[in-house]
């Protein structure tokens, strides 16, 4: 059977790079045999032959927001040498300089383990796709994009730079490590040029740290040395009126004297320090997360099968379960949403961009659902059996929302926030009529992150880091079905690594009877839970 299976899958890779185009569902027919032999040397040969398929096959949108794009404008690379001698034909004068700035790039990718997943790499491979840009014209990146493969824009990078200011703010990375390459004491084996500071800087004073940007700036900044660094300073900041154009004093001068936010301006949004503040925590403690309270065994409704879970906040409930999908079922998952993925969380558009409203989410995510495939529905049944709340789907008042699936991109994160929609909500989602609203929410890890990218409660001082194929579950309303505030929660931005999650939303309608109203408006879930060990 493997054997058959691992010839199947030399046909598939072959027509992979031979060009055809491959669907979704033919891989989904895969699943099937695994489904129907169940057979684990079939589960490697195949988990080891769709991530092939995954990293193969593509989504288009924007790279920055997905690491996983990113891998796979790499593994493109037959791809695009094919394209530069196109181009070398077309046009010989540019086309070996593309050729060797391909191979640059793609010795960058091939030299360092974690290549993509390091900021400071992707933003030298970004910009390396940028310059070769320059030496084609809008019809020759047309042509690539008919050509079903990935070409970075001016925004991906903006992102790149976007992302190396958040993630040194947030974790108070030293600006000298960073510029000198290096993350969380990875190094990536590249300096940051003055250029790419004074871009960092641009990208904190959208942020509105302005503290910061001028800290970044003058770190490296010693004088006017940089012609272009300065004009982009100028115009950013307005024409100067006399005095040394670029100087520490002129820059001092005009940043604190401009229109631009103050610094902290959206710290003040809801729970932002401390949600920085357990992000930091969360990185500075080599232990998987905060010690749990205690620790133990449940079965669910499946008597033989035991799920090991750690109780992080008792009032209002924070568990997390450990493995509660298989290897496969992860990489499925991924596969699947990957045809599916949209840019999630406000994208980096233009120059005139909303502050408030750009940058809660970075990710791309997308919804997966229980009738496309019996593994995706047996996960569901597995939710329901775990957390004993129902997961029916239902046509009309569902129980619970199809999956969710998100993959982060460089510093992807998400800002505090609630699940539950607010009880005075006036725009509701259709599917929240007759369902009442989000009680529970069961979040699997469907990797594991390098480094950051932990779950944090600011308001409990709970911080979990992603443990590939465990979940965290908790509650966001309380019985009397009232919106807990306690329940905010946010996404620590990834540091070095490539994160993925699948969220499995609860609606009320569903757990009447299975998490009915205590006698109080505020009683707690616990007496539900632990009386089931
Ligand atoms: O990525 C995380 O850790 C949190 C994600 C989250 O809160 C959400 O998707 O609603
Ligand atoms: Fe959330």
């Amino acid at each position: 059977m493997s054997c058959l299976l691992s010839h199947c899958c030399n046909i598939l890779i072959y027509q992979l790079v031979a060009g055809y185009k491959w669907s979704s569902r033919a891989v989904i027919s895969w699943c099937y045999i695994y489904t129907w032999t169940g057979d684990m040397e079939v589960e490697i040969g195949f988990s080891t032959c769709l991530m092939v398929v995954f990293l193969l096959t593509g989504v288009h949108s924007e790279l920055f927001s997905s690491i996983t794009s990113l891998h796979r404008l790499m593994k493109q690379g037959e791809g695009h040498v094919l394209v530069a001698h196109h181009l070398a034909e077309r046009r010989p004068e540019d086309g070996s300089t593309v050729l060797r700035l391909l191979s640059e790039v793609h010795s960058l990718y091939d030299k360092h383990p974690l290549s993509v997943e390091h900021p400071i790499i992707t933003l030298n491979i970004l910009k390396t796709f940028r310059v070769m840009a320059t030496f084609t014209d809008e019809h020759f990146i047309k042509d690539i994009r008919d050509k079903g493969l990935d070409w970075p824009t001016d925004e991906d990078v903006s992102g790149a730079y976007h992302a190396i200011a958040r993630l040194q703010k947030t974790y108070e990375l030293p600006f000298d490590d960073v510029i000198g390459g290096s993350v969380a004491g990875i190094q990536s084996g590249f300096s940051l040029l003055e250029e790419d500071v004074v871009r960092i800087a641009e990208q904190a004073l959208n942020m509105g740290y302005n503290a910061t940007a001028m800290s970044w700036l003058d770190r490296k900044w010693t004088d006017t040395t940089c012609a272009t660094c300065c004009q982009q300073l100028v115009n950013r900041l307005g024409t100067p009126s006399g005095g040394a154009v670029c100087s520490k004093e002129w820059r001092h001068g005009h940043i604190s004297g401009s229109g631009l936010p103050k610094s902290g301006h959206r710290d003040k949004q809801s729970r932002y320090p401390e949600y920085e503040e357990l992000c930091r925590k969360s990185l500075s403690n080599g232990h998987g997360s905060r010690k749990p309270l205690f620790c133990s065994y449940s079965s669910g409704r499946v008597p033989y099968v035991r799920y090991r879970h750690e109780f992080y906040s008792l009032d209002p409930l924070i568990v997390m379960f450990y493995d509660v999908v298989s290897e496969i079922e992860s990489l499925f998952l991924k596969y699947v949403a990957s045809h599916v993925l949209e840019s999630g969380g406000i994208a980096i558009k233009g120059e005139n961009r909303d502050i408030s409203s750009f940058d809660n989410r970075v990710g791309h995510v997308g919804w997966v659902y229980d009738d496309w495939h019996p593994i995706i529905s047996r996960i569901s049944r597995r939710i329901a059996d775990v957390t004993t709340l129902s997961t029916l789907s239902l046509a009309a008042a569902t129980h619970a929302e199809p999956l969710q699936i998100c993959n982060y991109g460089v510093g992807g994160h998400f800002r505090p926030h609630q699940d539950a929609f607010a009880d005075d909500v006036t725009n509701i989602p259709e599917m929240a009529i007759g369902s009442g609203n989000r009680d529970a929410t069961f979040m699997v890890y469907l990797s594991d992150v390098r480094v950051g990218g932990a779950t944090v409660f600011p308001d409990l001082e709970v911080y979990v880091r992603p443990v590939k194929m465990a979940a965290v579950f908790w509650l966001n309303t309380w019985r009397s079905g009232r919106r807990d505030s306690r329940s905010v929660h946010g996404g620590c931005p990834v540091l070095v690594g490539d994160k993925w999650i699948a969220n499995k939303w609860m609606w009320s309608i569903g757990q009447t009877f299975k998490r009915p109203c205590g006698l109080s408006e505020n009683d707690t879930d616990i007496s539900l839970y632990m009386s089931r060990d």
